[in-house]
């Protein structure tokens, strides 16, 4: 974290209904791959609504380390000079990841097939997520590992030039495993294929695309198959980000539970392999419209119109899981204050993300005198229907921005203040949080 070096509290608080309209940054995941394509590429890529939260900045700097050119211009668009598949060189410095567990794994990707040797760093939070699932498929293409014990940063890695292709069904469910040997395939002879049992974000395929390499993605028994020709020329785009769902998460929400808001969040991206969450909120009963539903530079994109509704409990389906990956704590609020109980399962995946998101959501919301169960790879959270929780407490974000933004949310709809102990890392994916909650009517403290 960049900003300030002490703890920074917040707490958010309203007395009327959310009213207005508001623009979410750009899609974190989208941005990554843009400046890293946009790297790989012989020319100039010019990207507009790059998010410049400080995981893709990480990204950047990287990019800069290896070769590549990657600025913003006056204009506010972002310009990539790329270096060309192939191209990438030796950085002189260790890579600080900081809090990004993308940045990470997608440049292990990068790095796996290049002859270059990196170091990666990345803070506390980062330096206790599990590696060994991109050192595993990238091991088989040629790259060779020092790891921190089971598997964690600081490693240093050197990648084989060209690499190894590869055929690898993924063990986990994972967009950044996949993304990582799609990556690295660019510079492998041959056909790379993947195969994941079920979808995950496919932004990496699509931009591939833009990109001019050759992908095909076909559903078959064992589940999507995704082929990649490697020895790819990338050529140079003009590529737009859409707004980020997983942000635009938490202001639908805001507005769903402080009774009589009416919020139009404009220019959300909705691709179906990260709209779980309007799903689950709408099964749950939820009042969210889409908008001038259009496409930009790929993605599908809408404005979405959320209204304060009642909430009912639901069984939240497993298989939409890798949809809604990110968007379970801010589900979990929703939850707490809908009627009846919610049960989610399935989520083993949310114990390695920026914090333990199962035990950390549980021991917040029990603090804000919610009712939850912790289960393995789950939460059970009993709803109040509406009712206001009693807050009062002050919750630990354990350097996770989602679990930050989760309980400044909750605050909105508690009888006493929900206080955050640490809003720092809201900075890695949502700067401009606090402002935009502020526009819609809330009170920061
Ligand atoms: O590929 C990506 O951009 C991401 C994939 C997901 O992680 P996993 O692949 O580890 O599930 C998600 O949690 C992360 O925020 C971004
Ligand atoms: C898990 C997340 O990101 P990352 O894995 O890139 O740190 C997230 O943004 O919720």
């Amino acid at each position: 974290m960049t900003a300030a070096s002490q703890p920074l509290p917040l707490s958010l608080n309203v007395s009327t209904p959310l009213i207005g309209t508001v623009r979410v940054p750009g899609d974190k995941s989208i941005s990554h791959r843009a400046l890293m394509l946009g790297a790989l590429a012989v020319g100039e890529s010019v990207i507009e609504g790059l998010l410049e939260g400080e995981d893709v900045l990480a990204t950047a700097a990287a990019m800069r380390a290896m070769g590549a050119s990657a600025e913003r211009t006056g204009d506010g668009l972002w310009r990539v000079n790329g270096v060309g598949v192939g191209g990438l060189l030796q950085p002189q410095t260790a890579l600080d990841m900081g809090n990004s567990g993308t940045s990470t794994r997608l440049l292990m990707g990068l790095v796996a097939s290049h002859a270059i040797t990196a170091t990666f760093t990345g803070d506390a939070s980062l330096s206790k997520r599990p590696m060994g699932r991109v050192i595993d498929p990238l091991s088989l293409m040629g790259a060779r590992f020092e790891a921190s014990p089971g598997g964690r940063l600081p490693l240093t890695m050197a990648g084989l030039c060209p690499a190894v292709p590869l055929r690898y069904v993924l063990p986990v469910a994972s967009a950044q495993v996949k993304s990582a040997v799609l990556l690295a395939s660019l510079n492998a002879p041959g056909v790379t294929m993947v195969i994941e049992k079920t979808p995950t974000r496919d932004h990496s395929e699509r931009m591939l695309t833009g990109f001019g390499a050759q992908v095909t993605v076909e559903d078959a028994p064992e589940g999507r198959i995704i082929s990649i020709r490697g020895e790819a020329e990338l050529k140079p785009q003009a590529i737009i980000v859409p707004g980020d769902p997983s942000s635009a998460a938490f202001p639908m929400v805001a507005a769903l539970i402080v009774p009589g808001s009416d919020v139009l969040i404009e220019n959300v991206g909705v691709n179906p392999t990260r709209a779980g969450l309007i799903q689950a909120l709408r099964m749950m009963g939820a009042s969210i419209e889409l908008l001038n539903e259009r496409e930009v530079g790929g993605e599908p994109v809408a404005d979405l119109r959320v209204r304060a509704s009642a909430l009912s409990g639901i069984e939240v389906p497993p298989e939409i899981a890798p949809s809604m990956i990110d968007e379970y704590p801010i589900l979990f609020v929703a939850a707490a204050l809908a009627g009846g109980t919610t049960v989610a399962r399935g989520l083993g995946e949310l114990r390695v993300k920026e914090s333990d998101r199962i035990t950390v959501m549980a021991e917040g919301l029990r603090a804000c005198g919610v009712r939850v169960e912790e289960l393995e790879d789950g939460l059970v959270v009993h709803g109040t229907g509406g009712e206001r929780r009693a807050g009062g407490a002050t919750v630990a974000s354990h350097l996770d921005h989602r679990i930050a933004m989760s309980f400044a949310v909750l605050g909105l709809a508690a009888h006493r203040p929900v206080i955050v102990d640490d809003a720092r890392p809201i900075a890695t994916s949502f700067p401009s949080f606090v402002p935009l909650m502020e526009s819609l009517g809330a009170e920061s403290r």
